[in-house]
């Protein structure tokens, strides 16, 4: 039997499995089973507690200095990958529980370098880290770089982001309503980018204030993306031409997240992070 503990952020929910000494090989077959929301506990992701000294590859190790405490994520479907906003704050609420961390503000590795994280009156927040659009040249010129087709709709533009892991943010064209979006199944990238992307559609609520709904790389359509909240919140301030340090609102149907550019091309992500139940499950 192996320990674990259900956890959420705005809804992102995830299945933690402490495995301090890093001990569990944890194959994309058992991801799966745990993650399956009918034959297993259900999750958009599976998140690792590993100390960063037992991290298999040795760009996470080297961090070890840095962080203490490796989140190795794992998307429903049994892939890895780089970073989860949300994630990292349900796994900061774990390691404080298990007093694995002590303070106010500590540092995590990922997968996607260290990020530290800070306890606020709400939650966390968490220091993403850099950013950059994916093609900044053709972002400058014509807005968006690529191209973008929901399940049964019209081709639309995008703009692609890397937060540590690849974003493709769509800007919702008059007339198409976020609520009749079909996300059943993975919108069509245009060219596709290697490694796939995670796809935010946005429509703006006020200034600084937008709603979006994801489809998330290795699970479907997601409550909520902390990393696709904070890729959505800079590519509309990128398209409002006004690229100042203001706080951007991010409605997600999980709830509401916050996102605040920080300097250096640094981005901050604010939320809630909920731990909902522990116990034994069978690998
Ligand atoms: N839900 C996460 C992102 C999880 C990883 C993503 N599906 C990917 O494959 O990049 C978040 O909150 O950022």
């Amino acid at each position: 039997m192996t320990r674990f503990t259900k956890g959420h952020g705005t809804e992102n929910d995830f299945v933690l499995v402490p495995d301090l000494e890093g001990t569990l090989e944890l194959t994309p077959a058992q991801v799966q089973r745990l993650a399956d929301r009918h034959a297993g506990l259900g999750g958009d992701g599976v998140i690792r507690v590993v100390r960063t000294e037992h991290a298999v590859d040795d760009s996470v190790r080297a961090l070890a200095p840095a962080a203490e405490w490796f989140m190795d994520y794992r998307n429903a479907d049994g892939s890895l990958a780089e970073m989860c906003g949300n994630g990292t704050r349900v796994f900061a609420a774990y390691l404080r529980r298990e007093g694995l961390v002590t303070g106010d503000s500590f540092t995590i590795a990922t997968r996607a370098g260290v990020k530290t994280i800070r306890v606020t009156p709400q939650g966390y927040a968490v220091n993403l880290g850099p950013w950059r659009l994916t093609d900044e040249e053709g972002a400058r010129r014509d807005g968006f770089d690529i191209m973008v087709r929901p399940h049964h709709g019209k081709p639309v533009p995008a703009l692609s982001l890397d937060l540590g892991n690849p974003h493709a943010v769509v800007m919702l064209p008059e007339g198409i309503a976020l609520e009749n979006l079909d996300l059943t199944e993975a919108p069509e990238i245009h060219p596709a980018p290697t490694g796939g992307a995670n796809v935010e559609f946005v429509r703006p609520v006020g200034p600084g204030h937008i709603s979006m709904r994801v489809h998330e790389r290795g699970v479907g359509e997601t409550r909520s993306c902390g990393t696709g909240a904070a890729a959505a919140a800079l590519a509309t301030r990128f398209w409002s031409g006004v690229e100042d340090d203001r706080p951007w609102t991010v409605d997600v149907p999980g709830g509401r997240l916050t996102v605040t550019p920080l300097p250096g091309q640094c981005v901050e992500l604010a939320g809630p992070a909920e731990l909902v139940a522990d116990g034994d499950v069978t690998l």
